[in-house]
């Protein structure tokens, strides 16, 4: 009799997790205060293109990236859309900047009827649309953050309790390990360069390519992976290692002298196929970080 193969139970409610590559693109937000402020931070870093409209005053930071940001941040100073608008879809018809000129929209304003005529005029537009606090008008919500470097990690509750999203950010921040930046600099060093001797995508050589970064970083801590930055190693590696068809700890390559992982090293050499998995759990339980200046309100 043949076995029944079971599944993981669909459990609906999530939003789509995605980490949504911003650079150059256009985004209009619409509003000048607190909140569009901690929108702005985030856009800016992603290297959007932002065009802002709102009256003055605006929020200082918003002010001080005006004046510091020219080529990524264009300030219209006045109100969005038709304020002689005698039927919603023209509230939000902006002749000069209509919606479906941006890639993404985001509304922090404290007019109602105003945020509820941009989304509708964005999803005619299929523009992706947020309106800050307004969930049945938002097609993506923003998440509680925290960036070191290249690291992102964001929390969301989809809705259900932002402030929670908060709390677990902070105990994420904190977790975080200090040297996380330099191990990625390092892995992130080693790649490129095992890319560039082993080049091309798919087939076999892509498989041996991956299996060898997966094993090599299972060998070492995440501590040590800061090693990696020297050419140095990193040629040891590429030439005794990915040359050999073999698998170095740091104290092959006269990094660090290993710890736990060195023993995690040796069983990697035999490589079974629980190990990565496991490895993968222990670093994701080892995540978190410390960079909250974004207080939202
Ligand atoms: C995470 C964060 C990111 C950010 O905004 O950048 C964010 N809200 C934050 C904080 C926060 N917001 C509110 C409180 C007060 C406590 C409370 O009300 O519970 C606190 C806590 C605080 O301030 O500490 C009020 C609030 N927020 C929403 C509603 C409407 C509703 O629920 O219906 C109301 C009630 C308004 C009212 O009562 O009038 C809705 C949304 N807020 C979201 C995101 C999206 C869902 C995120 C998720 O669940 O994962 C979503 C759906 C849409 C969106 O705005 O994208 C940011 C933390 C930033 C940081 O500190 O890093
Ligand atoms: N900040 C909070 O504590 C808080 C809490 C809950 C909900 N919210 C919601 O988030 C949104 C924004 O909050 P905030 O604190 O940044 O508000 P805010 O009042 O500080 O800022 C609103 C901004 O929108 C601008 N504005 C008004 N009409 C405009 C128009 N037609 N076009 C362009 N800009 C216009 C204003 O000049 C101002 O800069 C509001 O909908 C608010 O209800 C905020």
């Amino acid at each position: 009799m043949s076995e029944t193969k079971t599944y993981p139970e669909i459990k609906r409610g999530a939003s789509l997790l995605l980490a949504w590559r911003l650079e150059g693109k256009r985004v209009l937000l619409i509003g000048g205060g607190v909140v569009a402020a901690s929108r702005l931070g985030f856009l800016l870093e992603s290297g959007a293109h932002v065009t802002l409209v709102s009256p003055a005053p605006l929020e200082p930071s918003i002010a001080h990236r005006v004046a510091t940001e020219p080529e990524h941040l264009t300030w219209h100073e006045r109100g969005y859309g038709n304020p002689d608008a005698a039927t919603p879809e023209e509230m939000a018809a902006d002749k000069e900047l209509p919606v479906g000129d941006f890639d993404m929209v985001l509304t922090a304003v404290d007019d109602v009827q105003l945020s509820q005529a941009v989304c509708t005029a964005a999803r005619t537009a299929r523009t992706p649309v947020n309106v800050a606090d307004v969930p049945p008008e938002c097609d993506f919500y923003f998440g509680a953050q925290v960036r070191r470097g290249p690291l992102q990690v964001m929390v969301s509750t989809s809705g259900a309790g932002p402030k929670v999203a908060v709390i677990v950010r902070d105990t994420v921040a904190n977790a975080i390990p200090a040297d996380v930046e330099d191990a990625i600099a390092g892995v992130g060093a080693l790649r490129t360069e095992l890319r560039q001797r082993a080049p091309g995508v798919g087939g076999a050589l892509s498989k041996r390519r991956m299996r060898w970064m997966i094993d090599t970083c299972d060998a070492w801590r995440l501590d040590q992976m800061g090693a990696m930055k020297d050419p140095e190693v990193r040629r040891q590696l590429l030439d005794d290692g990915w040359e050999q068809h073999k698998v170095l700890r740091p104290g092959d390559v006269g990094a660090a002298p290993g710890g736990v992982k060195a023993l995690v090293g040796d069983v990697v050499r035999a490589a079974p196929a629980w190990l990565p998995t496991l490895a993968a759990f222990v670093a994701g339980a080892a995540v978190g970080v410390a960079w909250v200046d974004r207080v939202r309100r």
